[in-house]
């Protein structure tokens, strides 16, 4: 059975609706200011559990502030102003029942400039996991090969797992960074530009590993790189100046978009 909404229930042509039981995560009304800065403009989209999910749009369009909002990232920031609800498989994120540390263990985040902890390959996997506590030195070896493995990194690591972070290179520092995000159990992984600072070669086996990855959770991914949407994404998002325009399979949005806005961006009539 289809994933998708019937037409006729889907808020807008343009607009991709899936069912609420097919979506992990929906977002609906979301309004976001920095002070008196609006950057999100009244965005309702859901994201499909176990697939990859692309948000797409020019510089400045929101799309990094849209994926900051999934886990709360703007808590911090005073001067944010936020109107609407996100909802993390049926339950409001910003609830009372809510508890926020938890919530980015279950919405893992990875930004663009690799940031491994100074410490060793192992403990920058481990580190999460200590935190929760309650694993024998045996399960923590497990669950640190584990999540190297499930980040595409443990046969090149394997063997010097105590050498710092910092001795690797800047693909294996990200795919390390994903293995310490993925440590700790994930539903979602947020991908902000994860590849923008990587070589060619590099970036590939981050796309290779963001594929593999959605049979284990949901993912969702901000790019510039229209042709890394294409490659990765099931579904993508296109955002001009905080508002959703079009919402679709990646397939048909790349090559037959609905809207002309869309199809100018796409084309590289826009910057
Ligand atoms: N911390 C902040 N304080 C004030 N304004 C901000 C802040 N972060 C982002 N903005 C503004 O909000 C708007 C959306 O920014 P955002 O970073 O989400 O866009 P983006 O589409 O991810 O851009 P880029 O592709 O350049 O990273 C922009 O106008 C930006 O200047």
């Amino acid at each position: 059975m289809s994933d998708l909404m019937p037409p006729a229930m889907a808020p807008s042509g343009t607009i991709l609706a899936f069912k609420r039981e097919a979506s992990c995560l929906e977002i609906e009304g979301l309004c976001l200011a920095y002070g008196d800065k609006t950057a999100l403009r009244d965005v309702t989209l859901r994201v499909p559990r176990h697939r990859v999910t692309a948000f797409i749009g020019p510089s400045g369009c929101g799309k990094s502030t849209l994926l900051r909002a999934l886990n709360r990232l703007h808590d911090l920031n005073e001067d944010v102003v936020r109107q609407g609800r996100i909802r993390l498989e049926g339950s409001d994120i910003h609830g009372p029942e809510m508890d926020v540390a938890q919530l980015r263990r279950r919405v893992g985040m990875v930004f663009q400039a690799p940031n491994p902890f100074p410490m060793s390959i192992y403990d920058n996997v481990a580190f999460g996991l200590r935190l929760q506590g309650g694993l024998r030195k045996r399960q923590l070896d497990d669950a640190v090969e584990e999540a190297l493995t499930a980040a595409a990194l443990w046969e090149e690591v394997k063997d010097r797992l105590r050498a710092s972070a910092w001795t690797l290179s800047g693909g294996q520092q990200q795919r390390l960074v994903i293995a310490r995000t993925l440590a700790v159990g994930p539903e979602v992984l947020l991908l902000d530009e994860p590849a923008s600072a990587l070589d060619p070669i590099s970036t590939l086996k981050i796309e290779e590993l963001i594929r593999n990855l959605k049979a284990s959770l949901t993912l969702v991914l901000v790019t510039h790189n229209m042709q890394q949407a294409a490659r990765v994404s099931d579904y993508t998002a296109f955002l001009q100046q905080g508002e959703l325009v079009e919402y679709g399979p990646t397939d048909s949005l790349f090559t037959n978009p609905r809207l002309a806005r869309t199809e100018n961006y796409i084309t590289g009539r826009m910057a």
